[in-house]
């Protein structure tokens, strides 16, 4: 049957009108195929209207996906017990055959096509099927990439009126220009608590040459929200067809003297700090978690991908994060994810507070010392819980930055990971391809709770982007070390590591020393400072972190803690090189630049060990 037709048919009269206003062939057969297929009682199509939107929001609650809680706004979800993170294991990438991307799953995809529309069919049987429209980067703008979300959990759907600009409008305006991307979510079977049951079947299936994304029997946002990390797979592979750059990288403006503005994007894996640094409260922040580059001119020009945040709460504290605890506490529209609720009031781990002994978590009713069937204490609220909240309600946020069509040069790129024992807190790239190499390409961090796992095991993380990298390493690294080429204003690039621990575990900083490392990369990036060159690139003086320390934190920084936190540990940057050396070995297909690059960085190191030792002061440097 033609699709209006069936559409037609199966919808209500006011709902398929919204559809027949958009004039693009391909969404109404899409539209008409997975109505069918996922067979849901009732379909509302969202607009970009208000109405539209709170309609939405009402039925998360009248569906029992959220629950209102005192504040005005606020409100709680709550994901199944043991869907609390992203599944990486049932997590795949469909591919034809003879293509090959590894380090991720992949499946055939003739096969995943077939199990995955197995399981969802009739899989929405009795529910709502909300159609919304959605843009990727701020709308009519050369980031701007349209995008439709089918699902039947109206949480989901909330979350992404929150963290991503409404397409209705684009998508009547571009019409068959529309090139979109789809995706298609039934958190399944819910159980009494509205969470997901049938979790054995739980699947997320990306369809790279169908640009859509397929995901079952789930709610975690990770795994369910489309826009955020599934369409994350989808436009790296586009950015590398493209020439372009899709990261995971937060965006944010940092502060210089006489009122100057630099902008610097961060990529640190998920829980490494992308969100408590765009955060910090002098600063100014634009996005959290995704970022668009593009050469404009010869400029590397940034646009957040979002228009929210997805942040982790646990930690957040009035003292360390007083921009994020103020949004937390005031009447704006937010979810709670996987925290503890007690009299409508929402508690977290680490909050820096007192918090009750008991009420309902992630766990179902809660107490102190409860344990779960694996005989695990359960904390008050999940490692990986979260708040949703729209970037308007924070007082630092960079609206203009975020809105701009052309998006905000970029003066510096910063990669970053858990890491307890080889990179100092802030050193700078020799040049763009040392950066790419030894600081991207290179970049290990422990495992963290946003992903189902052991913790805190070292692992390779290029660029922060393993998880999602949906296309051959090699190439993807190709693409960046000729992006350089197209820019005639290059930012430099920088590694961090906000992780360092001394022998007995301890951490070497303090979470806010981070705001200085900004500073004086700021200050790099134009220039103002002298820095000390090492093998491994430049790392700030002792001075001018002295100064910094005293300017933004008030702090006393003693040359004993410069001289911990800034040795070159030259046998742990070897036998990291070693170990990256042998991995981009193995897969074959790598640009031979970086092996030289990495060839470059091992005869310093050895060189230095020559004259210094092992273990390599600062001060040796000078
Ligand atoms: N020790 C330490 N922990 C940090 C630091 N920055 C962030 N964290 C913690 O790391 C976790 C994840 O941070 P977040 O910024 O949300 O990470 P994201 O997922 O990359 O956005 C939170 O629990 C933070 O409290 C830091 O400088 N030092
Ligand atoms: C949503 C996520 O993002 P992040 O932890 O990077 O904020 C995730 O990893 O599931
Ligand atoms: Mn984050």
């Amino acid at each position: 049957m033609d699709p209006l037709e069936y559409l037609k048919n199966r919808l209500e009269p006011e709902q398929f009108e919204k559809i027949r206003a958009i004039d693009n062939p391909e969404l109404h057969e899409f539209l008409a195929k997975y109505i069918d297929l996922l067979n849901p009682a009732k379909v509302f199509v969202c607009t970009d209207s208000k109405e539209d939107e709170d309609y939405v929001r009402r039925k998360a609650i009248e569906y029992g996906e959220e629950k209102p809680l005192a504040m005005e706004g606020h409100t709680v979800h709550y994901d199944g017990y043991y869907d609390q993170a992203r599944d990486k294991a049932r997590t795949k990438i469909l591919v034809p055959k003879g293509v090959e991307v590894p380090f991720v799953n992949t499946m055939d995809r003739e096969e995943g096509l077939r199990e995955i529309h197995e399981i969802m069919k009739d899989i929405a049987k009795g529910k709502e099927l909300f159609v919304c429209f959605f843009v990727l980067g701020p709308k009519n703008s050369i980031f701007t990439i349209p995008a439709v979300q089918l699902t039947d959990s109206a949480y989901v759907a909330h979350s992404e009126f929150i963290l991503y600009r409404k397409g209705y409008e684009e998508f009547k305006r571009l019409g068959r220009e529309a090139k979109f991307l789809k995706f298609v979510h039934s958190a399944g079977e819910l159980d009494e608590r509205k969470t997901s049951k049938n979790i054995d079947k739980r699947r997320i299936y990306i369809d790279l040459e169908g640009e859509t994304v397929y995901s079952a029997n789930t709610q975690y946002g990770g795994n369910t929200i489309g826009l955020k990390k599934l369409a994350f797979r989808l436009t790296i592979r586009r950015a590398v067809q493209e020439g372009w750059l899709s990261e995971h990288m937060f965006l944010m403006r940092v502060n210089g003297p006489n009122g100057r503005k630099t902008y610097f994007t961060g990529a640190y894996p998920s829980m490494c700090g992308k969100t408590s640094t765009a955060m910090i409260p002098w600063e100014n922040i634009v996005g959290d978690d995704l970022t668009f580059i593009v050469d404009m001119k010869g400029e590397a020009r940034g646009a957040n991908v979002e228009k929210g945040v997805f942040g982790i709460i646990q930690g957040v504290n009035p003292e360390d994060d007083p921009i994020i605890w103020q949004v937390l506490h005031s009447p704006n529209e937010i979810i709670f994810s996987n925290v503890l609720v007690k009299d409508g009031k929402p508690y977290w781990n680490d909050m820096g507070i007192p918090i009750p002994d008991e009420g309902e978590n992630h766990s179902g009713k809660w107490w102190k010392g409860k344990k779960d069937a694996e005989g695990n204490e359960i904390p008050p609220s999940h490692k990986n819980a979260r708040f949703t909240v729209s970037l308007e309600a924070f007082p630092n946020a960079d609206l203009e930055a975020l809105e701009a069509p052309c998006g905000v040069r970029i003066g510096g790129m910063i990669f970053g990971g858990r890491d307890k024992d080889t990179w100092p807190p802030v050193r700078e790239a020799f040049d763009w391809a040392h950066g790419v190499v030894t600081m991207g390409a290179a970049l290990e961090s422990e495992t963290t709770a946003a992903t189902l796992g052991k913790e805190g095991v070292r692992t390779f993380n290029p660029m922060a982007i393993l998880d999602f990298l949906s296309v051959h390493i090699g190439d993807y690294l190709r693409n960046y070390l000729e992006f350089e080429k197209k820019l005639r204003i290059k930012p430099k690039i920088f590694a961090v590591n906000y992780f360092l621990r001394d022998e007995n575990g301890n951490w070497l900083n303090h979470k806010l020393d981070k705001a200085v490392w900004l500073k004086w990369m700021e200050l790099r990036v134009h220039g103002d400072v002298d820095a000390i060159k090492t093998p491994v690139g430049y790392i700030p003086k002792y001075e001018d972190l002295k100064k910094l320390f005293k300017e933004v934190l008030n702090k006393d920084y003693s040359r004993e803690d410069y001289e911990k936190q800034f040795t070159i540990r030259v046998p742990e940057f070897l036998a990291k090189i070693e170990r990256i050396e042998k991995i981009y070995r193995d897969v074959g297909n790598i640009p031979e630049e970086l092996f030289k690059i990495l060839e470059g960085e091992k005869q310093r190191l050895l060189e230095a060990r020559e004259k210094y030792g092992d273990y390599i002061s600062p001060f040796q440097f000078e």
